[in-house]
């Protein structure tokens, strides 16, 4: 079984409950998930593998460490995990972008596939896939379907709020992935919303209720 992690550092849960807050604007809730995505990045990139490197120093030769092997691709579930991403490329400039595009049938809560563009060496990345939210976890049993389905092996799931009937239904679908999540809530709602959740990510990212 993957990894199931809460990181529930102070800066994070202090940022995650003022996007709570149904009174805080689009602008700032913008702002405050790309700011918890940067500090979550940092702690999901903890295991990428180094090499040793000779650097020469003003004053001599340091044996030092770099990144190597695997890179990254952040692959964010539309819309909403589009917020997630400028955080992370504040830590991992390199990283390519891939997007699959999904929604969520609001009667059945089945998710629908739309789009996918994913660098071509998706195989070869080490895969972060980005989204918010993991309610029943439809979406990203799809999502990381359709990435498998074209060879990608090494993913890792970030999301800001889970429920867990979502982490359990992903855990299943796909052991090999490792979860993080900000804060893992009560329930869902008869509606699919995780209660207390944050209401509708896309929505209130993209100010479009
Ligand atoms: O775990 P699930 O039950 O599948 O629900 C979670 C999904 O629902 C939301 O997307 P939504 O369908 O609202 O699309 P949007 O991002 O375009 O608003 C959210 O961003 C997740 O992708
Ligand atoms: O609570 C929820 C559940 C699914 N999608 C959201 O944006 N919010
Ligand atoms: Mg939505």
């Amino acid at each position: 079984m993957g990894k199931f992690q809460v990181m529930d550092h102070p800066l994070i849960q202090h940022k995650l409950s003022l996007i709570r807050d149904k009174n805080c604007g689009t602008k700032e809730f913008r702002e405050i998930v790309n700011e918890i995505a940067t500090l979550m990045a940092f702690e999901v990139s903890r295991d990428m593998p180094l090499e040793d490197v000779d650097i020469e120093t003003p004053e001599g030769i340091a044996h030092a460490k770099q990144i190597s092997g695997k890179k990254v691709a952040i692959v964010p579930i539309l819309r909403a995990g589009i917020g997630m991403v400028d955080g992370i490329l504040d830590l991992i400039p390199a990283a390519k972008v891939g997007h699959i595009g999904m929604y969520r049938d609001e009667m059945t809560l089945e998710p629908h596939e739309y789009f996918v563009k994913l660098p071509s060496d998706i195989d070869q990345r080490q895969i972060f896939v980005v989204d918010p939210m993991l309610a029943t976890g439809g979406s990203s049993i799809m999502a990381i379907d359709a990435l498998k389905k074209r060879g990608a092996s090494n993913i890792k799931f970030v999301c800001l709020v889970a429920a867990p009937e979502g982490v359990k239904a992903l855990q299943k679908a796909h052991p090999d992935v490792d979860i993080y999540t900000a804060a893992l809530d009560e329930k869902l709602n008869d509606k699919g919303y995780i209660v207390p959740g944050l209401g509708d990510a896309g929505d209130r990212l993209f100010g479009t209720k």
